[in-house]
């Protein structure tokens, strides 16, 4: 057959430029072709597999180049030139015929991996996942340092967005990934920054990492110093310190990671240059779209004026509309998503307790500390003023507690996260503060002592348990008021297999709503 099609079409030249929209066209039904036949996304060629093309096109140039060379080579040989082109066009065809069979052999490997990892991807032309950390060496060139500091750090295998994200990172995609919390996105990033940036340079900054909080700049720039220990690479964290630095247009350093605010600052005060930036990550890439980081972002997008920046949002949460937003910015981004977009955690076993009243929250808690307290335990309130009344609370009955809110200053929020990664506290209250991305070691229950504002914000605060494959308790308390919205909450637990009463899912169902009701004051017993 092929052998009859390349006799068919010998000689002729289609005119491409011509026949444009016939050969598009023609594209498009061998495209559906593919994809009728079931094999994972159409054109989910690898991105080497691509390059190996594109080298195999320049090799088949060559080759003709190279004919004539053998054309000498057989000068002397028997056969006519004739017999020579028909037996080189069946050669061609047979390898021609075994590079496309194992090209759809490979295709089906990677759409069988994906399904054992969950992995859904979409997007053209989507590289390999990973088999194994090995593969960074034999694919991407990886240094023995990071290797080094993977295996160290007790990472034996990816996890599944690692599998997925990194190729398509290394491969000079753009991304957007939505894994759930507690599934390694930070390495999922950070890695291939490391590979492509290969060498540290005194060029400036090229790699810039965006974190919503604080806490989280700070815990992410811990990471990255892990990873890059032996190597030459710096990671700055722009802190108040460097903040103060009044020209910061020389800063020396590789990775930068920074809040938007932060950042923004040092571009407009600090003569900060982001134009050989070449990686830029918007960590938990929906709270930072949020209306009120948005001009921060823009801002901070269009300094990254590099043209060939690669850039990518993660997040265990991306809803719709910011994936349409970021399409706006993005070139043919690879869209990464691990199990089902926007649901929680399945290693977090949920609860919902019902709790009456304010008062009875507090008995709730005081109950269930007194039966059995394992910590470490995280706590989740509303507002600040209510974490600085639960602390007050708590310290009466001398539970070891120390609380986070944006009333604080920095080093006494950085004392607290401290003291109870430490283990020096067994409680910590926070507000949604440190919901986000926080990777506190072996949290054994979250409780949501007031009901949380929207399914984000549900999903992130008890993901702060359950992470790195390791099983977690949630427990959301809910009094009258928070009636409206249990459905919800309801539905997220369901999704993500707890068990739920029947009454509840009977309940209507309603749109989120921000939900911050005026609540009375957790103090039952006035004090000094
Ligand atoms: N391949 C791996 N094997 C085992 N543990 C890993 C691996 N990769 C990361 N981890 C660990 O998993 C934990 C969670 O990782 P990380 O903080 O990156 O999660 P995340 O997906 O960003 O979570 P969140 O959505 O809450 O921000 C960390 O303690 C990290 O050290």
């Amino acid at each position: 057959m092929d052998k009859d099609q390349s006799f068919l079409f010998a000689g002729i030249h289609f005119d491409r430029k011509k026949f444009a929209g016939d050969f598009v066209k023609f594209r498009q039904e061998n495209k559906d072709a593919v994809e009728e036949s079931g094999l994972a996304v159409v054109e989910e060629g690898s991105s080497e597999a691509s390059a190996k093309d594109k080298k195999r096109g320049r090799k088949r140039k060559a080759g003709s180049l190279d004919s004539v060379d053998g054309f000498n080579v057989f000068k002397s040989s028997k056969k006519a030139p004739e017999d020579l082109d028909d037996e080189k066009k069946g050669d061609e065809s047979d390898v021609a015929a075994r590079q496309r069979k194992e090209f759809y052999r490979k295709l089906e490997r990677d759409a069988v991996m994906r399904k054992k990892f969950n992995v859904h991807v979409s997007g053209s032309d989507i590289p390999s996942p990973l088999q194994d950390f090995t593969e960074l060496r034999t694919r991407f060139r990886c240094k023995s340092y990071l290797l080094r500091n993977i295996a160290e750090l007790g990472f034996s295998e990816p996890t599944p967005i690692q599998r997925q994200a990194i190729p398509v990172l290394l491969s000079g995609r753009e991304c957007f990934a939505c894994a759930p919390t507690g599934s390694g996105k930070t390495l999922s990033f950070v890695c291939p920054i490391l590979i492509k940036l290969k060498r540290a340079s005194k060029d400036g900054i090229r790699a810039v990492i965006l974190c919503p909080t604080k806490e989280l700049a700070a815990q992410t720039t811990r990471e990255c110093r892990k990873l890059t220990r032996g190597s030459k690479f710096r990671t700055k964290l722009m802190n108040k310190a460097l903040l103060r630095n009044p020209d910061l247009s020389k800063l020396h350093g590789d990775i930068l990671i920074s809040t938007p605010l932060r950042l923004r600052l040092a571009i407009k005060k600090r003569k900060m240059d982001l134009s050989k930036v070449e990686y830029l990550v918007l960590d938990e890439s929906d709270k930072l779209f949020e209306l009120g980081l948005l001009k921060q972002i823009d801002s901070i997008v269009k300094a990254c004026s590099n043209p060939s920046i690669i850039r990518s949002l993660f997040s265990a949460t991306l809803p719709d509309f910011v994936e349409d937003l970021a399409r706006t910015i993005m070139h043919d981004a690879v869209r990464v998503i691990v199990g089902r977009k926007n649901t929680a955690n399945e290693s977090v076993k949920q609860k919902l307790v019902f709790a009456g009243s304010e008062e009875g929250k507090l008995l709730a808690l005081r109950q269930s500390f007194s039966e059995s307290l394992n910590p470490p335990v995280l706590i989740f309130v509303q507002s600040k003023e209510r974490a600085k009344e639960l602390y007050g609370e708590l310290a009466l009955d001398n539970i070891r507690a120390s609380v986070i809110h944006s009333d604080l200053s920095q080093i006494q929020r950085e004392d607290a996260v401290d003291d109870f990664r430490a283990g020096k506290t067994w409680v910590l209250i926070a507000t949604d503060v440190i919901a986000r991305g926080m990777d506190f070691k072996g949290v054994n229950c979250v409780i949501n002592y007031d009901f949380p504002d929207s399914a984000a914000a549900y999903i992130h605060r008890i993901g702060r348990s359950g992470r790195a494959g390791r099983n977690g308790e949630a427990i959301t308390f809910y009094t009258e008021e928070d009636i409206p919205l249990l459905r919800n909450v309801a539905n997220m637990m369901v999704a993500s297999g707890c068990e739920v009463p029947s009454w509840i899912m009977t309940l209507p169902k309603r749109k989120w709503r921000k939900h911050r009701p005026k609540r009375e004051s957790i103090s039952i017993n006035p004090r000094e």
